[in-house]
């Protein structure tokens, strides 16, 4: 199993966990508003780590976001695959562009 479904498995089951010992049920008891609005704060410290921070700063910031991220779609009930398949239509619609412009020229 990937880390990222391993994460995924682990958040889904923490969402209803005790909020006094789990980070993930204490944003899930914060609702989709507080989830979202740390995404946005990771995303704007992963932007500022990678024009002026280290590569280890952009390293902490991009896994602090992906995880927040995975929070926010297990609260909203999306599966991480439904976004894997989301980027995998968006790989074949681009390799048939490709062919497409390939063929114009
Ligand atoms: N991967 C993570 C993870 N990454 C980051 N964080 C937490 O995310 C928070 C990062 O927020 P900030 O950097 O903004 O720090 P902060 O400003 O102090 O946070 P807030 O006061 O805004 O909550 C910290 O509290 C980290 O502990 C994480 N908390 C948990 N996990 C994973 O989630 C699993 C379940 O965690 P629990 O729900 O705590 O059991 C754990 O086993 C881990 O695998």
């Amino acid at each position: 199993m990937d880390t990222l479904t391993r994460l995924e498995n682990t958040i889904g089951e923490r969402l209803s966990a005790d909020p006094d010992t789990s980070y993930v049920a204490r944003l899930n008891a914060g609702g989709v508003g507080k989830i979202a609005q740390k995404v946005g704060e990771e995303a704007t410290e992963t932007v500022i780590a990678a024009l002026s921070g280290s590569d280890e700063e952009l390293v902490g910031e991009a896994a602090d976001l992906l995880f927040h991220l995975t929070v926010l779609l297990q609260a909203k009930g999306i599966a991480l695959s439904a976004v894997m398949t989301e980027l995998d239509r968006r790989e074949g619609v681009s390799g048939l562009d490709e062919k497409a412009s390939r063929k114009d020229t």
